[in-house]
């Protein structure tokens, strides 16, 4: 996709950029502005997965008087659309919270957020709410898990001049870079790395950017906070992140006469803000470069090269190590997707076989072994740069953990329907634009062969044929770890009798949805939304889907239960979220 695209956060889900966050004007308004508890914890640093637990159980206890909690997500393909202006917010239900308004500067010129009121209640909410009531889901609701500090990851255009320099995003509609110092959204750190990296091209001279020339040195800038120290307690993590920064420079690599002062940047920012920081902790976790010259809008070009600093960055996600490259996908909102992990585990019966597709690093696959005692877990995802980081996440699941955990990688669209068989459980979390119509149709199929209505496997021809045999393709391209029991090919063919859909495409996911319940093959079973991107008028969506037609006996049961008046689509998490009387 093109860098235009990703630069307009409100055409996706984006990342912008900017200074110092310790300015005593953004905290007091912080505290004026409705989430005194958020911002206590911020400060104090919240651990992600304490922080999410607490949500959890808050959660549980009941949502109408909770307060809220800071939350993450980024790649192209996860950035949403913004959606139009002129609806009214939600309801509240009667709560009596204080709205999570986003207070930002850049607000009236920065394309990053489209909404700036009430963060915590994105209108597509609405739509959503009354799609799955339609469907039998009538208990739908929001997890916002903070609205603040949330973006863990972002992408920001480097232009202006190296008096000068301006970082962030496209004002909407146009090449005309935002300067976006004071960012909300980002994770405080990235916006003091931003203003690192200022403070080196004025130093050195660095020139900025030029599209229309095709001159200057610095490109594109990638942030990505790591809040996995072990050195330090849990409720440090998050507020310590260290950066991990990506310089896209405009030259072939490292040697060329273009890089010179790639090097001396690099050094400038590792002594004021990585390791060589006196006298206070460092913020970056380590520098990249990145080399692209053509005169394209795509970002990122393909050669990667580690500068200084620690090579790998870890994140502990779902009960995993992970590890990343910064070639890899991953979430910008770290917070709002642990939280997703944990009610997705929860749907996934013990000792079950998985099969993720569109799998990125292996996430989900990952953290499943590690929580559910998958028998088999096997993620399929196309991007060949994931694999050295699912190896390196891999090394890190204890031995103690018998599972078949595999990756391979594969276009899902080609002949998916060999990956289904022999799962009970298919996950997929697929770019924006949603499901590959073979994967839909793959996933039909299974459908109807797991309820014993279609034999034979020969017969279909709804895949794209791939010549080689799957199990040799399988085998070429794929990491597998064996568990330590005797692993055996099942005998009898199993096909999934649940599928869960992670999507961050709400049009998307309505199509796929009602391609998947034609005619029976699925119901859908259970979902939930959550906050993924406070400022975007977007969600990311769980949603459960079991085998065949509905029986009703537990859309009974959830009508049985259901409270009367307005449906409550709005629950925060964290420990803000407890009600007083139990804290
Ligand atoms: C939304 S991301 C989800 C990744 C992962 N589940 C996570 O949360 O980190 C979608 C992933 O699907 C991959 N993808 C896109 N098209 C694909 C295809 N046809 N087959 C397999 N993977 C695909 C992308 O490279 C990307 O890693």
């Amino acid at each position: 996709m093109a860098s235009s695209q990703l630069m307009h956060r409100s055409a996706g889900c984006f990342a912008l950029a900017l200074a110092l966050p310790s300015g005593g004007n953004r905290s007091a308004a912080r505290v004026r502005c409705s989430f005194p508890r958020t911002y206590e914890e911020l400060q104090k640093g919240v651990g992600l997965e304490e922080l999410v637990r607490g949500a959890e159980s808050a959660g549980a206890r009941g949502r109408s008087k909770l307060l809220r909690r800071s939350g993450n997500e980024d790649d192209v393909d996860r950035r949403r659309t913004g959606g139009t202006r002129s609806s009214p917010p939600p309801s509240r239900n009667g709560s009596s919270m204080a709205p999570a308004d986003l207070d930002c500067e850049h607000f009236s010129r920065c394309s990053g957020c489209v909404i700036d009121k009430a963060l915590d209640e994105p209108r597509v909410m609405r739509d959503a709410v009354s799609f799955f009531k339609r469907h039998a889901v009538d208990d739908m609701a929001l997890t916002t898990v903070g609205v603040w500090d949330w973006r863990c990851r972002a992408k920001l255009a480097v232009r202006g001049t190296c008096d000068n320099p301006l970082i962030g995003l496209y004002e909407e509609g146009s090449h005309v870079v935002v300067d976006i110092p004071n960012c909300r959204t980002h994770h405080p750190r990235i916006n003091a790395a931003v203003e690192l990296v200022k403070e080196a091209i004025r130093t050195l001279g660095v020139e900025p950017y030029n599209e229309e020339t095709h001159t200057g040195q610095l490109r594109y800038l990638q942030m990505v906070v790591t809040t996995f120290n072990s050195s330090l307690p849990a409720a440090e993590r998050y507020a310590e992140g260290k950066v991990q920064v990506t310089l896209v420079w405009n030259a072939r690599e490292e040697k060329s006469v273009e890089a010179d002062l790639l090097q001396p940047m690099a050094e400038f920012l590792w002594q004021k803000g990585g390791l060589g920081r006196r006298g206070s902790t460092p913020i970056l976790h380590s520098v990249w470069a990145n080399f692209q010259t053509t005169r394209t809008n795509i970002i990122f070009g393909g050669k990667w090269r580690h500068l200084l600093g620690e090579q790998q960055l870890w994140e502990r996600v779902g009960g995993a190590d992970i590890c990343f490259t910064p070639a890899s996908f991953g979430q910008a909102n770290v917070q709002a997707f642990e939280a997703l992990l944990r009610r997705l585990q929860k749907k996934v019966k013990r000792d079950s076989a998985v099969v993720e597709l569109y799998a990125g690093v292996g996430i989900i696959g990952i953290s499943l072994a590690v929580t559910r005692a998958c028998r088999s877990v096997k993620c399929v995802e196309v991007n060949k740069e994931a694999k050295d980081s699912f190896q390196l996440s891999l090394a890190r699941v204890p031995d103690s953990v018998d599972c078949k955990i595999s990756w391979h990688c594969a276009d899902a669209s080609v002949s998916p329907i060999n990956w289904l068989e022999g799962a009970e459980v298919v996950i997929v979390d697929p770019p924006r634009k949603g499901l590959d119509a073979p994967v839909i149709e793959a996933l039909r199929l299974a459908s109807l062969r797991g309820q014993g209505k279609q034999k034979s496997p020969s017969s279909s021809n709804v895949n794209r044929v791939e010549k080689r045999p799957w199990i040799v393709r399988a085998k070429q391209d794929s990491v597998v770890k064996d568990s330590a029991s005797d692993w055996q090919e099942e005998v009898d063919v199993i096909w999934p009798d649940t599928l869960i859909y992670v999507s961050c495409g709400w049009e998307s996911f309505k199509r796929d949805c009602a391609a998947l319940i034609e005619g029976d093959a699925w119901h859908l079973d259970d979902a939930h939304a959550f906050n993924f991107f406070p400022g975007t008028d977007s969600i990311e969506t769980l949603a459960v889907f079991k085998r065949g037609k509905s029986t009703g006996t537990k859309s009974s049961k959830k009508k049985a239960g259901r409270r009367t008046g307005p449906i409550p689509f709005h629950r925060k998490v964290g420990k803000g979220a407890l009600p007083k009387a139990k804290q």
